[in-house]
């Protein structure tokens, strides 16, 4: 008994900190049960992307999902980074209902940020922590086909150029990834039948692989805290919608919140448990949706009533970007 070293003691303050975290860990128990080898797909919004230490949080948080034994699938947007390489290039882009309108001159852009920088960007954030993400785009195995869309602008089906939605999804090649262990990240260019490359909005293409994965929940991070009840009037955020009650409401929306909504609707509808639409703004916002009982953002769930209310934090509603 000559070796006997004394431990220095815990200074209380971080024993305080030590079972706080203790509790906190052991509260995340019935949603670590809940969605234990589920798969859930995260769609992270361009306009969510801008901060460096924001998008490091993200990456974690989908590590964090992985490790603990969830399936995540990272679906990602890209416009406004796809906007700046336009505008660097001097070609002008205009939106119509939410949607960029395509030329075959854009669509080289959008290919070349969507897939070539914005998708390898957030593969290289995640493998910081091991090597788990994989990227791939609606064009590789046969992910996504296609079809040109006419999306109904001011009521009528309008031509926006080589706009696509998602027709078709063979999610092997996303199964096989998560079967290995892998985190898939998805860029949402897709090809037609004969192999005409498309433009698709990243919230219909992250709704139709969610349906076709049988996702447990669709989670979209944007840049607001959820849908504004009254946008742009007031910041009172609608808590949980039906189904039923966002589908008469849709049509009121404008800008980047019709592909959004509509694919929330859309992924639901087609047998998605919840689909939810949380602030990307709010470091670790996807652990703060997942591990709380209390919810954030604006969740579409089966049934739901529709529950108001006010914002959590008074960020000025910001104007039309599109
Ligand atoms: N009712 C609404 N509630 C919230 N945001 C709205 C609403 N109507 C329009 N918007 C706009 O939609 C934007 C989000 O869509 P979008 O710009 O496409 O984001 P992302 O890049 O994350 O997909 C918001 O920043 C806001 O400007
Ligand atoms: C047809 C269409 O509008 N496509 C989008 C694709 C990227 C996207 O959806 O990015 P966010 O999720 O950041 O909005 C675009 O060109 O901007």
């Amino acid at each position: 008994m000559t070796d006997i070293e004394t431990l220095e003691q815990w200074h209380p303050e971080d024993w305080k900190k030590a079972t706080a975290k203790a509790a906190t860990l052991a509260q995340a128990l019935p949603w670590l049960k809940k969605y234990h080898g589920k798969v859930i797909v995260i769609k992270y919004g361009g306009n969510a992307m801008t901060d460096e230490s924001l998008k490091m949080a993200f990456a974690e948080d989908i590590v964090f999902l992985r490790l603990a034994g969830f399936k995540p699938v990272v679906v990602h947007g890209g416009g406004p980074q796809i906007s700046a390489m336009l505008d660097k290039l001097g070609i002008e882009s205009e939106f119509r209902g939410g949607l960029r309108v395509t030329t075959p001159e854009t669509m080289e852009v959008v290919r070349m940020v969507l897939t070539g920088q914005v998708g390898r960007e957030l593969v290289g954030l995640l493998n910081q922590h091991g090597d788990l993400a994989v990227g791939l785009s609606g064009e590789d195995g046969g992910l996504f086909t296609a079809k040109k869309t006419l999306p109904v602008i001011d009521g009528v089906a309008t031509d926006i150029g080589l706009v696509g939605e998602v027709v078709g999804v063979r999610p092997e090649a996303v199964l096989d990834l998560i079967d290995a262990g892998r985190i898939p990240v998805v860029s949402t260019v897709a090809p037609d039948v004969d192999g005409q490359v498309y433009n698709v909005n990243a919230d219909t293409a992250a709704a139709a692989l969610a349906v076709a994965l049988g996702a447990e929940k669709l989670l979209v991070l944007t840049d607001v805290e959820g849908l504004y009840a009254d946008w742009p009037n007031s910041t009172d955020v609608i808590g949980e919608i039906s189904p039923e009650s966002l589908a008469e409401i849709i049509p009121t929306l404008s800008t980047g919140m019709i592909p959004k909504m509509t694919a929330c609707l859309k992924a639901v509808e087609e047998g998605v448990n919840r689909a939810t639409v949380i602030d990307g703004r709010e470091p670790h916002a996807v652990l703060l949706e997942i591990f709380t009982d209390e919810g954030v953002g604006t969740q579409v769930v089966p049934g739901a009533p529709t529950r108001i209310r006010t914002a959590l934090y008074s960020t000025s509603v910001t104007k039309d970007k599109k």
